[in-house]
């Protein structure tokens, strides 16, 4: 059972610290994989998470027309319910021909699939892209770089900050 007073985070257990430089390469090597795939008309990007990864492969592909869908469910780790906050503009809906062909979604990672699943519903026949993905989303996901364990928390540049670590012997685990 799961226990509700932890975040999902404190329920994940281990930490994955991504650098901006990692991100940066887990970007570019899921480009090489999408440009398999393409072309693709445009790129819609789950905000927040997916703008910074969005930015990076609308760059390498050559993507000029860049549109957002506003989906937030964790406050911080803690998931609630989904909110849609933006939806997807009709110019976007019209490139895709009302279902998403030729369209790229792009976020930083999937975890539950819940965020997934509601987007794959607006646009069922979008291609959708993640750089991290953990098992019970992954079926939702096209295409991925990393795949990380159920309990895994990843932590992402823009949500850190460098500080200081004390030494093994100090005590730190
Ligand atoms: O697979 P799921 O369990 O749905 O979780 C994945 C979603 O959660 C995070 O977004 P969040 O809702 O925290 O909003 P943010 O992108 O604004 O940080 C992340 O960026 C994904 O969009
Ligand atoms: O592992 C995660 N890291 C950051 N944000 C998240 N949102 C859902 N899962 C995660
Ligand atoms: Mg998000």
């Amino acid at each position: 059972m799961t226990d509700k007073t932890l975040t999902a985070e404190e329920r994940a257990g281990r930490a994955f610290p991504v650098s901006w430089d990692q991100f940066h390469r887990d970007c570019r090597a899921l480009t090489w994989r999408l440009n398999e795939v393409g072309p693709f008309a445009a790129i819609i990007a789950i905000t927040r998470g997916g703008l910074v990864p969005a930015a990076i492969v609308a760059r390498e592909l050559g993507v000029r027309v860049i549109d957002t869908v506003g989906i937030a469910s964790y406050d911080h780790t803690r998931q609630g319910e989904l909110n849609i906050l933006k939806a997807i503009s009709e110019d976007t809906l019209k490139l895709g021909g009302g279902t998403g062909k030729g369209l790229l979604i792009v976020d930083d990672l999937v975890d539950t699939g819940k965020t997934a699943q509601l987007v794959r519903e607006m646009l069922p026949d979008a291609h959708f892209a993640t750089v991290y993905a953990k098992p019970k989303g992954r079926p939702l996901v096209d295409t991925f770089i990393t795949e990380v364990s159920q309990d895994t928390w990843i932590f992402f540049p823009w949500d850190t900050a460098l500080s200081f670590a004390p030494p093994l012997r100090d005590g730190a685990a």
